[in-house]
């Protein structure tokens, strides 16, 4: 398919979407957002992609929604065709992992964007944001409830209100992202991780994602319960006991995502 917003590769078993609009920083238009659904829906029906990379440029992973095109909404507008839902929820809703790879701006949308992967790696000119606030508005994407969870209240709560950004640093220091790597080495970095991942099995690999979400959204003993009942399906699986074997016979697994 031909894209005007992303750009899109194939690393081996790896899917990799480029945010693409330079000149407006990542901006996440319609157009953009649109594209980037249909991308994540190809990547997620090609039984050959294992996972996924979302990055954007070295300057902007995305400066937030399209203000621009935002600006003259009115409330009709965005109420009526529930601005911020279509398109926008189709990366949290992958099955195969999603790993964002932000290199300079994640702010706003792209902040939200970031934090519905599964986890981020940041480069070190990373700067994360909900800036929201500053042009009269506030998060709508999840910013308030996502990044909450990463880095508590305290810290979420400043940023929302002020607009403040977090360097990469803070970013780690805070459990917003997973690892910070030298800004040269973002996007091959992230394939290395996604491509470690795609080399598993897959259906194990959708069942423990599963699992670690279930945890934002029920109790302890609820979500101990699901994992357990979770990890007794990965016997049904083919490959666990490929898996076992491969480890009792001292040799790498050769996984078929059964
Ligand atoms: C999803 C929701 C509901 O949560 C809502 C949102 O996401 S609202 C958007 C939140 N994001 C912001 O408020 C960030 C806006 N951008 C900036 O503050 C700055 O651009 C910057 C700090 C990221 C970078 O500043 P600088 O290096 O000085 O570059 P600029 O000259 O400002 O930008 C270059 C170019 O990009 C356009 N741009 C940047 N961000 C956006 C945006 N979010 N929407 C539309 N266009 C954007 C900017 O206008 C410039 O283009 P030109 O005007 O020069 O054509």
């Amino acid at each position: 398919m031909a894209y005007e917003n992303i750009l899109v590769e194939t690393h081996g078993k790896v899917g990799v979407v480029i945010l693409n609009r330079p000149k407006a920083l990542n901006a996440l238009s319609k157009g953009l957002v649109r594209e980037l659904a249909q991308a994540l829906d190809a990547f997620e029906a090609n039984p050959e992609i294992g996972a996924i990379v979302l990055t954007g440029s070295e300057k902007a992973f995305a400066a937030g929604a399209d203000i621009k095109e935002m600006a003259a909404k009115s409330y009709m507008d965005v109420f009526m065709a529930d601005f911020i839902t279509v398109d926008w929820e189709r990366a949290s809703a992958c099955r195969k992992p999603v790993i964002a790879a932000v290199s300079g701006y994640a702010l706003g949308g792209g902040c939200e964007l970031a934090m519905m992967c599964d986890f981020i790696l940041a480069a070190e000119n990373a700067k994360f944001g909900q800036p929201e606030i500053t042009i009269g508005t506030m998060p709508g994407a999840g910013g308030t409830q996502r990044l909450t969870r990463f880095v508590g209240k305290s810290k979420a709560m400043e940023m929302c209100l002020t607009g403040r950004m977090m360097d990469a640093a803070e970013a780690e220091r805070s459990g917003l992202v997973s690892r910070v790597v030298p800004v040269d080495d973002l996007k091959d970095e992230a394939i290395k991780v996604a491509s470690r991942i795609a080399d598993l099995s897959l259906p194990v690999v959708m069942m423990t994602k599963e699992s670690v979400n279930r945890a934002y959204e029920t109790t302890l003993s609820e979500g101990v319960r699901f994992e357990r009942r979770i990890f007794h399906s990965t016997f049904a699986t083919s490959d666990q006991k490929e898996g076992m074997a491969a480890f009792v016979e001292k040799r790498q697994p050769d996984f078929k995502n059964k």
